[in-house]
């Protein structure tokens, strides 16, 4: 029975197209392939075809698919639907190869190769410079470089060639060279490509073998309704093709806990859910997909809806919130408890001052109970005198640690007596309750936004699954870090030591904008959650867009005017308003900002409140945007007196090392939010710009 297969050019075109052709295509496919059980497929043989197994399908009077037909077996791959005079045009300039060092098909383009070619050369001839001058021949022929291509890689100058080139090339031979030029050594580009090595060389000729290995490019479609829940989601490309990297991360199996790394937009969300839901189909078990915004929850969760096709699946997978599991499990056993406010906290703190005539404020203990005591589970004197206060900077002698802990064990003995619990004492117990039990409520627990998950939280996780294979996966970047927590696995009981992947390509961001913004973070020591550094090198984008724009001025109505002068300028050029975002660090400021375009009649939303995300433009702060992205994104009042601001940072004199991790975090914060924007990043602040920014403008 005839089988139908779907390329990732094919996917992409057809998200381009107008909803009711979509719909067309998608009805005449159905129907082409259900007959085809019957029947047998009817395709028109194509003449002078660069191929002769390429067929065309009809869609309508306009519209034809181009489709490799098998030699051996019964796949046939959908390539291209195009209007009929450019599709035939595709057949007869395109011709479909085997990639040498993976096995997998390629499609590339004849014809403007074979046009282009003389050009490049003349080009070469004013300049002795060469793109890939320190990588030999060798090591091309090794990552893939056919001979076809090889003497165009050989006569390229500058990567503005190489990205013109890319519509042209053969995909995966473009991504080689793209890696070499980005800076990559070949091993790292031969890792990249996730090329098996095999014993036998591939059969080139084979295009059908080719095809079933192009599983990042080609898609097997299981019958009609999944051939439509393919096409009723044609921007998810990340839903059925995967880099052969992320790949791997979904299908490993682990002996105890695992972890994904990378820079933004490098997919590691992705590969969080994609395994969650490759999890969920092997056990009978449930799966647990968490994080630590609800914001976050909510967009984790439609992203499973998209991936678990399957009703029984789906029950497995259980999205959420880490607090409102601990909450859950609180519940369970206690009935609901009383939460303290933030601002009876402070006033609690402010009583034990007053009454042991304390020398501390009420935010230093409030931090050092968190940090130190909730931190390191520090339940008596004893404890307390020997914990580590890494990152709590100032010193305390015996004395003022005796005075401290008097006061931390006053505040706890005040909730205690009244029964008082806050969001941390709640996740405590739960995590005790969890860890008394024998039969965890989880088989898999899959961890998204890792780097800002407290210590309390990480032993509520642990305790909620048993030690075992795939228990814990996490995914995380601690570049990201935009709340306070700095985790050591270790100590909470998790090692992923040996068990550690990174991503490094960037499947959101422009390369502009991706440089851009690693350069708010240069020179910055981040650590990886497990003992070592991280880094930022090696992190790349290969799509290619205009520089951010950075803009200054005199006023602060100046630049909202700007700002909503570009909103609409975007607006203008045919983006929909969903995919514009606009961070600030103050609220103050995006509300001005929302007040304009609310004025110029711009549809504007505060982040997580409306409905409606996609007709509007949507406006929150830097922490909001985590996890969020947009193709056009203002990041505004990046002025001096805004970023850092002043109430985030603890001053120098009261603790250097806090104040350091302060800055630090601050420079996340409006990483993050640089890095949400997919093509067009706008900066701007008033007066004097943010000392984050003085290098970079
Ligand atoms: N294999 C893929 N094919 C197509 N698109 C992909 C793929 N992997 C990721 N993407 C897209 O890249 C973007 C970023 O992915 P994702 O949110 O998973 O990255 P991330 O590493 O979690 O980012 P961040 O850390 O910045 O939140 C998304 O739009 C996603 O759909």
């Amino acid at each position: 029975m005839p089988k139908l297969a779907i390329a990732k050019g094919c996917l992409q075109q057809f998200g381009e197209l107008d909803r009711p052709l979509r719909e067309k295509i998608t009805e005449t496919l159905v129907a082409k392939f259900e007959a085809a059980t019957h029947t047998g497929i009817h395709m028109e043989k194509i003449a002078d075809a660069r191929t002769p197994r390429y067929r065309s399908i009809r869609i309508d009077q306009f519209y034809r698919g181009i489709v490799l037909a098998p030699e051996t077996g019964d796949v046939y791959t959908l390539l291209t639907v195009l209007p009929h005079d450019d599709a035939y045009a595709w057949a007869r300039r395109r011709d479909l190869t085997v990639n040498r060092a993976t096995g997998a098909i390629e499609v590339r383009d004849v014809t403007t190769i074979d046009e282009t070619l003389p050009q490049l050369v003349k080009a070469a001839e004013a300049t002795p410079e060469r793109l890939f001058a320190r990588v030999n021949d060798a090591d091309l022929t090794r990552l893939g470089i056919d001979e076809s291509t090889l003497p165009i890689a050989r006569t390229l100058t500058d990567t503005a060639q190489l990205d013109a080139l890319k519509p042209v090339l053969p995909e995966t031979q473009w991504d080689a060279l793209a890696g070499l030029a980005s800076g990559l050594s070949p091993e790292q580009v031969w890792s990249e490509l996730g090329a098996e090595i095999v014993d036998e060389p591939y059969d080139t000729d084979d295009l059908d073998a080719a095809v079933a290995r192009s599983t990042d490019r080609i898609v097997l479609v299981d019958g009609p309704d999944d051939l439509m829940a393919i096409f009723a989601h044609p921007f998810a490309l990340w839903r059925i093709y995967l880099h052969p990297t992320q790949q791997a991360v979904v299908d490993a199996t682990f002996r105890g806990p695992a972890r994904v790394t990378g820079g933004p937009g490098t997919g590691k969300t992705v590969v969080a859910l994609h395994r969650a839901h490759r999890l969920a189909q092997q056990t009978t078990e449930s799966v647990l997909v968490t994080t630590f915004t609800s914001t976050l929850t909510d967009s984790l969760h439609a992203g499973i809806k998209l991936l678990a096709t399957s009703p029984e699946v789906l029950d497995r997978i259980d999205v959420q919130h880490v607090d409102k599991l601990a909450h859950q499990i609180f519940r369970e056993r206690h009935g609901a408890p009383q939460l303290l406010s933030s601002a009876d906290e402070t006033q609690l703190w402010s009583s034990i001052i007053e009454r042991l005539e304390l020398p501390f404020t009420e935010a230093f203990l409030a931090a050092e109970w968190r940090h130190v005591a909730l931190a390191q589970r520090v339940s008596t004197a004893a404890d307390y005198l020997s914990a580590k206060r890494t990152g709590r900077g100032r010193r305390l002698g015996a004395n003022q640690k005796a005075q401290v802990w008097q006061a931390l064990w006053e505040f706890e003995d005040t909730l205690r007596e009244r029964n008082l619990w806050t969001h941390e004492t709640v996740c405590r117990e739960a995590t005790r309750l969890l860890e008394e039990r024998d039969d965890k409520p989880y088989r898999h627990i899959v961890v998204d936004e890792a780097q800002d998950l407290s210590p309390e939280r990480w032993r509520l996780l642990r305790a909620a699954v048993s030690d075992g294979p795939d228990d814990l996966f996490i995914a995380g970047d601690t570049h990201q870090r935009i709340y306070q927590s700095h985790v050591s696995l270790r100590e909470v009981g998790i090692r992923v030591t040996g068990r550690s992947s990174r991503l490094n390509l960037n499947y959101r961001t422009t390369a502009e904008i991706l440089g851009w913004s690693l350069q708010l973070l240069r020179g910055e020591r981040i650590d990886d959650m497990d003992g070592q550094l991280d880094s930022i090198a090696g992190y790349r984008s290969d799509v290619h867009g205009m520089p951010p724009t950075t803009k200054g001025f005199g006023t602060q109505s100046d630049e909202v005017g700007y700002v909503a002068d570009t909103v609409q300028a975007w607006l203008d050029s045919g983006i929909a308003p969903g995919e514009i975002g606009i961070a600030t660090r103050a609220k103050r400021l995006g509300t001005k900002v929302q007040d304009e375009l609310f004025k110029r009649g711009v549809p504007v939303r505060s982040l997580g409140k409306a409905k409606d995300a996609a007709d509007s433009v949507s406006i929150g702060s830097m922490h909001a945007m985590k996890g969020l992205e947009f193709r056009c994104m203002a990041v505004a009042g990046v002025g001096a007196k805004q970023v850092p601001p002043t109430a985030a940072i603890t001053p120098v004199e009261e603790d250097v090392q806090t104040h350091d991790r302060d800055i630090q975090r601050e420079r996340c914060v409006l990483f993050v939010a640089c890095t949400r924007a997919r093509e067009d990043l706008l900066v701007t602040w008033s007066e004097e710009p943010s000392p984050f920014l003085v290098p970079l403008v």
